[in-house]
């Protein structure tokens, strides 16, 4: 189901509350019955993450190796956003996540979610079906985070650069704390074993041997030629220039001010970061990430 942009209306940034103890606003909350209510189907798949952490790049990826073959007019005429619904979004005036979920005609569905582990609706669980989740270092989560809620009028005014900082620090954040949101999804892997768990900075070293594995998990076996064209298709250049993958058709999103995909790298907090606020960050870090099975590279 298309999203009608003409009878958008600009509204004002919304405001964080809490929400069952995690930080949220209304534009993924207010449809909250609905969306506890989806029926997931066994062959649907979820693409799990916290926001900025590479929902996107791994979306294109499943999308090309599902569909790429089949139907591969809808890589080039449908937005990233209409192949992969992002289930629990609502936008005033335009049709919600969990109906475009409903109403799509793929099989497997592929759907997103920003969702902490605990809000996601029993059905996934239920159907037993596969979860793909996406985790990236918290310090360039941040800084795109940062950058994201400058550009988009859907996000809370992200303030300053030393307000976001601290911000990010307290879990403050829509969709609640970094911290919680990985180490939720890595516990989770201890009582549900379709989920396969995957890392930005590991997509970056060397996508081919990520889809590899990626393709291990959902079952399928691309071509070499296949997955070439993958492979390729998806790399950070050829997103930034796809226009039905850079979110350059939302209208939400003011490019003026960053582009959606912006840099793409590792390693860029670097360029935010003050000395004091790093270590800060470190000490913070240390404290919350107890778990010694869970290892973010390319943090300290
Ligand atoms: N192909 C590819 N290669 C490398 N990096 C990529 C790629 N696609 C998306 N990105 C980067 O991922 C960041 C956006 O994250 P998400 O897609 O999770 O955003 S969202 O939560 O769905 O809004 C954002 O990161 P930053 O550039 O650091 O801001 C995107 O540039």
């Amino acid at each position: 189901m298309p999203l009608n942009f003409d009878k958008m209306e600009l509204f004002p940034r919304p405001k964080l509350f809490d929400f069952h103890g995690v930080s949220m606003t209304h534009f993924f909350t207010q449809n909250w019955e609905n969306v506890q209510n989806f029926q997931a189907r066994p062959d649907d798949i979820l693409i799990a993450t916290y926001p900025k952490a590479g929902t996107t790049w791994v979306s294109q990826i499943l999308d090309m190796l599902y569909f790429g073959q089949t139907s591969p007019e809808r890589l080039t005429t449908l937005p990233i956003y209409e192949r992969v619904p992002f289930l629990e979004m609502t936008i005033p005036n335009l049709v919600t996540g969990k109906d475009q979920a409903d109403e799509l005609p793929t099989t497997p569905r592929l759907i997103k979610t920003h969702f902490p582990v605990q809000f996601v609706p029993k059905s996934f669980w239920e159907q037993n079906c596969r979860i793909i989740y996406v985790a990236r270092n918290a310090k360039d989560n941040m800084v795109s985070y940062y950058h994201f809620d400058c550009m988009n009028q859907g996000q809370p005014e992200a303030g300053d650069w030393n307000s976001f900082f601290q911000r990010f620090m307290d879990g403050n954040m829509v969709f609640g704390p970094w911290y919680d949101h990985v180490n939720g999804w890595w516990k989770k892997k201890e009582t549900y074993s379709n989920i396969h768990y995957m890392f930005y900075e590991d997509m970056i070293e060397d996508t081919g041997r990520e889809i590899d594995k990626l393709c291990a998990f959902i079952g399928l076996s691309p071509s070499a030629e296949e997955k070439e064209k993958v492979t390729s298709g998806v790399q950070f250049d050829n997103m930034k220039k796809n226009k039905m993958a850079n979110y350059s058709t939302l209208p939400i999103m003011n490019f003026k001010v960053s582009p959606f995909m912006r840099k793409g790298k590792v390693g860029d907090w670097k360029n935010y970061f003050t000395v004091a606020q790093n270590e800060q960050f470190d000490a913070d870090y240390k404290k919350k990430m107890k778990d010694p099975t869970l290892q973010l590279r390319c943090v300290i």
